[in-house]
């Protein structure tokens, strides 16, 4: 172990929850051929864990023992499997501090934002556990006398995820809870830079009972190949996947020569737009929590942000009082509210959008460079005179930049937020009910924000319309993904 493992380690009420192993078939293993990669810090760089490298022959085990471990599990009552998953979620929450931590430590966020999120990934295991009681059929007059029609929904057998590094613990749990609560077998192969939440999630799901080999967990920094294994291997039956558009692409060209079923939760660049009917303050606060959440990197972050005329300038120096109270530093850190970001890459893009922005006549009134702290920290910016030509207009910039938009009518607010290929999440401030109805009606996204900066709950279906995804998450609807519908005909 690393010294700052170590330190990680003494951390940790329970110590055993930091694991590095992978999670095959039910046992806990080093990689076939010993290969390790390092799990970093990003708020200090230093190496906090080395964790078992695997490949596609590890991948395809974990895939051939969910395929016999989700018939006796399937074969169990839907109230037998909900137990299980109820002590999941009760794991969970009694070990949230420590999930956090992990959290943190791999991914940067700050503590406070990662209980919130491993309460929402909990709060996805609880929910499945419960909807585990309520998958039904129907039946349906039949069509000729001596018909009967019954309907069917079953598990649509092995499902597979791939996940990304800005939400470690929910992202994975959206997909694993309604997957064992059907009765599928589930293999989980987390993002390079944070297997460490996905691996803690595993050691509580062998604790509650989760049968072995039903759910594997393979850390690998070969995400190209774990991917093929995912898409070529024909036991899978079903990807889940959340990225970016451009990886969903590829996994999907991949998948359709098995013809899977396939779940994407994809790319955004979410609209903000500010009515001069709106509450201010109100308007300003969901703002700051849209765009500044996970330090601006999640698919639901205010991409754009556009202000009627008349309340423009009022907005922008509002909204700059409220970014400059942000606190910048090490997520461990009492009272920090903004991270570092995951790694260069990411500071080079928002640096790459801020240029942009400056080249094309466009200002800068807070922040603009990166953090005195130095690494990937980055100070929190905001960006006036910004146009519908520029980068940030098109691209999400997945970093603590917030780009003021200004425009005129109703009209132009609705053509100018839906000018985008993606249609993930959108939010808007008005109090006027007429135009509430006419401009939620108008927007083309799978999720409008209305008066608030957060949509994030178990009980709503989350996904996107256009190319920010298929399907939806979450919800009863969420469940549906992860059954196939049997249609029998009985001729007495
Ligand atoms: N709609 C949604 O709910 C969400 C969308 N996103 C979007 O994802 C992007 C940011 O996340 P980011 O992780 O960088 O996205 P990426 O799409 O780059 O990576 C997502 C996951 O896919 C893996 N991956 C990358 N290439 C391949 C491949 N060829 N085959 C199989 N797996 C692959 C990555 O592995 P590796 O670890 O090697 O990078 C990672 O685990 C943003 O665009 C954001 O909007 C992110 C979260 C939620
Ligand atoms: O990955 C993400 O960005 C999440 O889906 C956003 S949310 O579910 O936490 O809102």
């Amino acid at each position: 172990m690393t010294d700052t493992t170590t330190k990680l380690e003494h951390l940790l009420r329970d110590p055993s929850l930091l694991e590095t192993r992978a999670f095959v078939a039910g046992e806990w293993i080093s990689a076939d051929d010993g290969a390790l990669f390092d799990v970093r810090n990003p708020a200090r760089g230093d190496v906090i864990a080395q964790v078992a490298d695997v490949g596609r022959g590890e991948a395809a085990r974990a895939i051939a023992a969910a395929e016999k471990a989700r018939h006796p599990w399937a074969a169990r009552t839907g109230k037998d499997r909900a137990g299980v998953l109820r002590k999941w979620f009760d794991l969970m929450m009694e070990n949230q501090e420590d999930l956090a931590l992990i959290l943190t430590a791999e991914m940067g966020k700050p503590l406070s934002e990662a209980r919130g999120e491993i309460a929402y990934g909990a709060s996805f295991v609880e929910w499945f556990g419960e909807e585990a009681k309520r998958v039904y059929g129907e039946t349906i007059p039949g069509h000729q006398p001596d018909k009967r029609i019954t309907v069917l929904r079953q598990p649509i057998g092995v499902a597979a995820s791939i996940t990304p590094w800005n939400f470690p613990n929910a992202m994975i749990a959206r997909k694993v809870a309604p997957a064992l609560a059907v009765g599928c077998g589930f293999v989980a192969r987390p993002a390079t830079e944070t297997p460490l939440s996905a691996l803690a999630m595993a050691v509580l799901a062998e604790r509650a009972g989760v049968p072995k080999g039903l759910l594997s967990v393979i850390p690998s920094s070969r995400a190209s190949d774990i991917g093929k294994e995912f898409c070529e291997n024909p036991v899978v039956r079903k990807l889940t996947f959340t990225g970016s558009t451009e990886v969903g692409r590829i996994l999907l060209r991949q998948a359709a020569d098995q013809v899977m079923k396939c779940s994407m939760e994809l790319g955004g660049n979410a609209p903000f737009i500010v009515f001069d009917d709106a509450d201010l303050d109100r308007a300003v606060e969901g703002a700051m929590t849209s765009k500044f959440r996970n330090n601006g990197q999640t698919c639901v972050c205010a991409n754009r942000i556009y202000v009627q005329a008349g309340v423009y300038d009022a907005f922008a120096a509002k909204l700059a009082a409220a970014v400059s109270k942000l606190k910048v530093g090490d997520g461990m850190d009492d009272g920090v509210s903004t991270g570092p970001l995951i790694n260069e890459s990411a500071v080079e893009k928002i640096e790459d959008h801020i240029r942009d922005v400056l080249d094309n006549g466009g200002s800068i009134t807070t922040g603009g460079k990166r953090h005195e702290l130095g690494g990937t920290f980055f100070q929190p910016t905001v960006a006036t005179g910004v146009t519908q030509s520029m980068k940030v207009a098109k691209e999400e910039t997945f970093g603590p930049l917030a780009p003021l938009f200004r425009f005129d009518t109703e009209e132009d607010a609705i053509a100018l937020a839906n000018d985008t290929i993606f249609g993930l999440a959108c939010y808007f401030y008005a109090r006027d009910m007429g135009r509430i109805t006419r401009v939620q009606e108008a927007l083309e996204y799978g999720i409008v924000g209305v008066n608030t900066g957060i949509i994030s709950t178990e009980l709503a279906p989350f996904g996107g319309v256009k190319q920010s995804g298929l399907g939806r998450e979450g919800s009863r609807h969420g469940i549906d993904d992860f059954l196939e519908m049997k249609y029998i005909c009985l001729s007495i």
